[in-house]
């Protein structure tokens, strides 16, 4: 999909069509567009059998048997219309079923109406006019010219997207301009948990009477939707805690325990961010315990925690629980990023299990009567005719709502909505409506949705909700203010080691696995959860005065680092080193051979730098790592793409070891750290070591151990030369994008360019 603005784009790629469809927003855009550019996009219509989906606009002047500019077709304008319906012998209908009349206005009083002077065109959709003084005749309000005049096939609207119907026709043209190529499957999966089934005040909960109508609603929903049931969640606590005519519902519900999924709860329905992992465990085994007692299954794989706590943000714990006592495989939860805007929702998988996004069906603990619904009864219809819920289902492949024992005793709401929602779907759409139990449908949907897996951490600040479920002893403030992300062998050390002298500066713990590195936004790690990672730095007491930072080096060029970063840390400060990309290459290989990489010892630093992508895969990776991170300009411009330059900061490797002192100043000020740390009394230059060192005593100073400021022989002259000319572009795009934000060229950047 390509939004086009003032030209237009390239309709082909190497000769082949890029667009499928072709839609315009405004149709007399169409209409109005110079010849030249007209003729392009009808003779690309043409000849890659595409087809155009064009929306009438609205205007102050009303037309009233206006003729459209080149075609047999007449207009009227601002019309007020009610009771639409569709013609079910337009090939257009796919997904959208020619239903019946929707009854009452249609949004708006701005409609076009189309009258053809042609056999070409083909009525989609009608509706009659509100105002009495029109003859009660049906005026036409979408229609398809089949191409019979130029070839090309068009679908006008004469009203907007605002009317659900044309959201669903709108899906329609665009498979059917596009010849089936841009379609939507037709199978939408729907799961409806009852969470939780014994969990209700007295007077709200179901009676016998109510299991029973439960049952023969689930046995019709199962006439319209296969395989239907309803998935009941418990917590074995509140059983048989209602009136005793409620009483006697609880024990329906297990008389008829087969004829219904299960899940288990927590005992007692407790937020579990609150509990260690030895009270879930607890928790969950009561509950396992009730399950067993009362001939419940234990096997779903399926759980949900109670006010979502726990899922996301990740409480690990529960996962551990989960895993350990239920075999916890799949969940779901509304928190992931957030709670809104609901189409934004996703999943992720965390240790094994799938988190599944859930919609949203307006049914909660307190919306318990029909006619008390909040805002009204009208509110709830109009949700199902068409509105959020009936949207919901058609436009999520896969959607599961959570409802309350409470929507289902007194007037028995859920049965209401849902059986009439699902009715309204088949009424107007052809889609295939399943159930199918939770561990399928998370298998399905990440099937769907392979990109989905790995899980993007937010920060947990960013959202009240999510503080509210994130255990106490947790805190914002144990994430790092700002990075040092690299690249590797620009002194990145040196750098962590001056900034950790710093009285207000806190750096994180190092890692047993990565040497000193967290290596956490790159790799594996990250999928081991931000509890992990905070573990890598202390808990600050007085936290807004200490600056915690991490600094590892290879976050520089990570392909996804930038986007991650800015999902957990999107305030923080990141600082970037560089050095002659040469001399880093350099540096790195030296890097290798003193830590035995065979492959280093195998081949001349030669042959590494130019090695062909024939070469011995081994080969190929360390040429990569010894040249990659040099394309400096390259992996700046993918963090500018995420985070604004005055939170970037680019420092020149040179300077750093030779005049580390006014770097360091500079950083201060770049991060407003305070106090002022005066670093001209703490560094100094150590001879023997050929660096800038830490001052310990007057007389002694500590440097970087041996692995930093190796002693190797310089590079030859057509070592440096290779390196010159790989590094030529991407030093010109260096030059530009430093000028560009205003830092001074380095003094090497300039002879490189020489
Ligand atoms: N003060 C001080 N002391 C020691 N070394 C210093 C210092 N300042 C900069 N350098 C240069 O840092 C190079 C190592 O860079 P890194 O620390 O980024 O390497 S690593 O990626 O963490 O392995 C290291 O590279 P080599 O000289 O190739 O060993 C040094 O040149």
């Amino acid at each position: 999909m390509e939004v086009v603005g003032k030209s237009l784009p390239l309709l082909t790629n190497l000769s082949v069509g890029k667009y499928g469809t072709i839609v315009f927003e405004n149709f007399e855009r169409y209409l109005q567009l110079d010849q030249w550019n007209k003729d392009l996009i009808d003779k690309y219509m043409k000849y890659y059998s595409v087809g155009l989906i064009g929306f009438m606009p609205s205007h102050e002047e009303t037309q009233v048997g206006a003729k459209l500019h080149g075609f047999p077709l007449y207009v009227h304008t601002n019309m007020a219309l009610e009771n639409a319906t569709l013609n079910k012998d337009n090939p257009v209908l796919r997904l959208t079923r020619a239903g019946g009349t929707v009854s009452g206005s249609l949004p708006g009083t701005d409609w076009t109406v189309f009258t053809p002077d042609s056999e070409s065109y083909v009525p989609l959709e009608w509706a009659y006019p509100s105002i009495t003084h029109y003859a009660q005749e049906k005026l036409c309000t979408a229609i398809l010219d089949q191409g019979a005049i130029d070839g090309i096939q068009r679908l006008l609207f004469g009203g907007n997207l605002e009317f659900w119907l044309h959201r669903l026709l709108f899906l329609d043209g665009i498979s059917y301009m596009s010849m089936g190529r841009l379609s939507v499957s037709l199978d939408r999966y729907i799961l409806v948990d009852i969470d939780d089934i014994f969990v209700a005040p007295k007077g709200n909960r179901m009676t016998a009477d109510d299991v029973m109508a439960l049952l023969e609603s689930q046995e019709r929903l199962q006439e319209l939707v296969p395989g239907w049931k309803f998935n009941l969640g418990f917590s074995g606590k509140y059983y048989r805690k209602g009136y005793p005519e409620e009483a006697m519902g609880d024990e329906k519900l297990l008389e008829n325990v087969d004829k219904f999924w299960w899940f288990g709860h927590m005992w007692s329905h407790t937020q579990p961010h609150k509990l260690t992992q030895k009270e879930l465990e607890i928790q969950m085994q009561l509950n396992k315990q009730f399950a067993w007692s009362h001939n419940i299954p234990t096997d779903s794989g399926y759980s949900v925690a109670p006010h979502h706590s726990g899922v996301y943000p990740v409480h690990e714990p529960l996962y551990d629980a989960w895993k350990k006592v239920w075999n916890i495989r799949v969940t779901s939860s509304e928190e992931y990023p957030h709670l809104y805007p609901a189409r934004l929702r996703r999943g992720f998988i965390h240790r094994n299990i799938m988190v599944l996004p859930r919609q949203t069906c307006g049914l909660f603990t307190h919306t318990i009567f029909i006619d008390k619904y909040p805002s009204g009864r009208q509110v709830l219809d109009s949700s199902i005719h068409g509105g959020e819920l009936f949207q919901t289902i058609v436009f999520n492949p896969i959607s599961i709502f959570m409802t309350h024992l409470s929507n289902y005793g007194n007037d028995r709401l859920a049965l209401y909505t849902f059986e009439s929602v699902i009715k309204y779907v088949k009424c107007w759409t052809n889609l295939n409506l399943r159930t199918i139990p939770p561990l399928q449908l998370g298998e399905k949907y990440f099937h769907l949705y392979p990109d989905e897996v790995d899980p993007i951490w937010g920060n947990p600040c960013a959202d009240h909700r999510h503080i509210e479920i994130w255990a106490r002893n947790k805190s914002c403030e144990q994430l790092p203010k700002f990075l040092v992300i690299g690249p590797q062998k620009t002194g990145t050390t040196a750098l962590y080691t001056f900034l950790a002298m710093h009285p207000a500066i806190v750096a994180n713990y190092p890692s047993p696995d990565t040497f000193e590195e967290v290596q956490f936004f790159n790799g594996k790690n990250y999928f081991k959860g931000i509890d992990w990672y905070m573990k890598f730095f202390p808990v600050p007491r007085n936290s807004s005065s200490k600056f915690l930072f991490e600094k590892s080096a290879t976050y520089f060029e990570g392909e996804v680092v930038p986007k991650r970063v800015k999902a957990l840390l999107p305030n923080a400060k990141l600082v970037v080193i560089i050095i002659p990309p040469g001399k880093r290459a350099y540096s790195w290989y030296h890097h290798m051979r003193a830590h035995h990489d065979v492959t280093a010892l195998q081949y001349t630093f030669y042959e590494v730098i130019t090695a062909g992508d024939k070469s011995p895969r081994p080969l190929r990776d360390l040429r990569n790592k010894c040249l990659n991170p040099g394309m400096y300009a390259k992996h700046i411009e993918r963090w500018l793409d995420f985070f604004p330059s005055s939170q970037l900061t680019i420092i020149d490797g040179e300077d750093l070891r030779n005049d580390p002192v006014t770097i360091m100043n500079d950083l201060q000020k770049f991060l407003y750290i305070e106090p002022f740390y005066n670093y001209t009394e703490h560094l100094r230059y150590d001879k023997r070591k050929g660096f800038f060192c830490q001052v310990i005593e007057e007389d002694k100073t500590k440097c970087l151990g041996r692995g930093k400021g190796r002693i190797y022989p310089p590079m030859n002259e057509s070592e440096a030369k290779a390196l010159k000319d790989f590094y030529q572009s991407y030093n010109v795009a260096l030059e530009k994008l430093m000028t560009r934000l205003e830092y001074p060229v380095p003094a090497w950047l300039e002879d490189d360019l020489q």
